[in-house]
């Protein structure tokens, strides 16, 4: 704090007897022109009281600096570039695809509800990531139409990439509801939302491997019957596609549905097996390895981010137009799916030893039979559509995509204290 008097500044001005006493005086109000101070005053009362306004009762000033922070996000820096609003934008593939279609140029807007599913941390450190790129993220739900009005009304959105789900296949177990309202109900929010959009996006969702359910003519193709399904998981993506292409036939919205596999890489999701496999490994504990009926082991098409980032973009590019209800009778929408898998399963134990040999540490294995728990033992499917259609190619083989993960983990978390048992 400054001394009063500070040796610097000139001195006070000597102070005015008092030039008059109240009390005794005739004073009678003159018209006096305001000293500039007097009105610098008046003009910032005026400022404080129009701001706590706007602030305290316009409700929508408060949304004035977010629509700004959205335009900013959403503006296209490339010719012939799109404006793109993902969804799940914190997730994991929603965060990758937000950064890869921000870096070439596009418009990207993101939204995500920062739901607790496998703690907001990761999610949060996601976001900040993308948000030092310029890509904004609306915190918020899918399932808010007045949300989505509000997106709708900032920005002409091209296309929408919707990755928000409750994701999990055994958690659906615990809490299904869950799973109705963001698998189903969203998706009803945000079809309802782009119906009535002018001009409406095309859209691009993430549906799942997980609907070929307990199906056994492999390799599994898009063509091929996908009942029954074995989880509730997969039932809700199994409705999705059947509510979608109703929106596509009754409103003329075009319509891509991914069937990802098993995804994985640096930024994955804390839930999935990989991710707890290579905790314990580092930690010391044993894993349980899943064995599916004749001690066969289970298989997965495990996929790398990076391949399937481009088919989610490659979808977006390709997609088409929503043409609206009232197109003519010669004219639909382009309704579309596609597998994107690796086209070769893996077995688990080849997975685990795959982090073994990364991380050069040995874990304790419980192989256990699996129960009827209604998850698939297999999955191996066929990509030659979205080969055709979207030059969709993998091209990182699990040994590779395994070694980015290994290294970005023990980056990202770093190399825990506790000694390792070998086995
Ligand atoms: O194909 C899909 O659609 C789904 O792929 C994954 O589901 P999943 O393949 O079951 O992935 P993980 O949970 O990582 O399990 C991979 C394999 O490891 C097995 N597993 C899992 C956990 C465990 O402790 N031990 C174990 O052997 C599972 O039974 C499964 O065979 C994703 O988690 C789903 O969100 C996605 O939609």
């Amino acid at each position: 704090m400054p001394p009063l008097e500070d040796p610097l500044l000139p001195p006070p001005p000597p102070s005015t007897p008092c030039q008059f006493h109240l009390m005794n005086s005739t004073f009678r109000p003159r018209f006096r022109f305001p000293s500039a101070a007097m009105v610098f005053l008046w003009a910032l009362l005026l400022l404080s009281f129009t701001a706590s306004y706007l602030i305290l009762v316009d409700p929508g000033h408060r949304s004035t600096s977010l629509q700004r922070n959205i335009r900013s996000s959403a503006e296209i820096r490339r010719p012939n570039g799109i404006t793109v609003l993902v969804t799940g934008a914190a997730g994991f593939i929603g965060s990758h695809v937000s950064l890869a279609l921000k870096s070439r140029g596009d418009g990207v807007v993101g939204v995500d509800n920062f739901d607790n599913y496998y703690g907001r941390a990761l999610k949060k450190t996601r976001r900040d990531l993308l948000e030092f790129h310029g890509v904004y993220v609306v915190n918020g739900d899918v399932n808010d139409p007045r949300l989505l009005s509000m997106l709708f009304e900032t920005v002409e959105f091209t296309h929408v990439m919707h990755l928000a789900a409750q994701v999990g296949v055994q958690y659906a177990v615990e809490n299904p509801y869950a799973y109705v309202r963001s698998n189903i109900a969203s998706l009803v929010t945000l079809l309802e939302q782009c119906k009535s959009s002018d001009p409406q996006p095309a859209i691009v969702w993430a549906s799942s491997g997980s609907v070929y359910g307990a199906q056994n003519k492999v390799p599994f193709s898009e063509t091929d019957r996908v009942d029954p399904p074995t989880t509730l998981y997969a039932s809700t993506k199994r409705t999705g596609e059947e509510i979608t292409h109703t929106y596509n036939r009754l409103h003329g919205l075009s319509i891509t549905g991914l069937r990802f596999f098993t995804v994985y890489g640096p930024w994955g999701r804390p839930d999935m097996a990989y991710f707890s496999f290579i905790r314990n490994i580092l930690h010391g504990k044993p894993i349980t390895m899943y064995r599916a009926k004749n001690r066969v082991d289970l298989a997965r098409e495990f996929i790398y981010i990076d391949d399937i980032v481009k088919g989610c973009v490659a979808s977006l590019d390709t997609s088409g137009k929503s043409i609206g209800s009232s197109g003519s009778k010669n004219e639909s929408a382009p309704y579309r799916i596609f597998n994107l898998g690796n086209g070769s399963p893996v077995t688990v134990p080849a997975l685990v030893t795959i982090l073994e040999e990364n991380l050069k540490m040995k874990v304790e294995k419980d192989v256990v039979d699996m129960c009827e728990n209604g998850d698939d033992s297999f999955a191996y499917v066929n990509i030659s559509l979205a080969e055709r259609e979207l030059g969709f190619k993998p091209t990182t083989d699990l040994q590779t995509g395994l070694r980015e993960f290994v290294k970005w983990y023990l980056w990202y978390y770093g190399k825990p204290l506790v000694e390792n048992r070998n086995v």
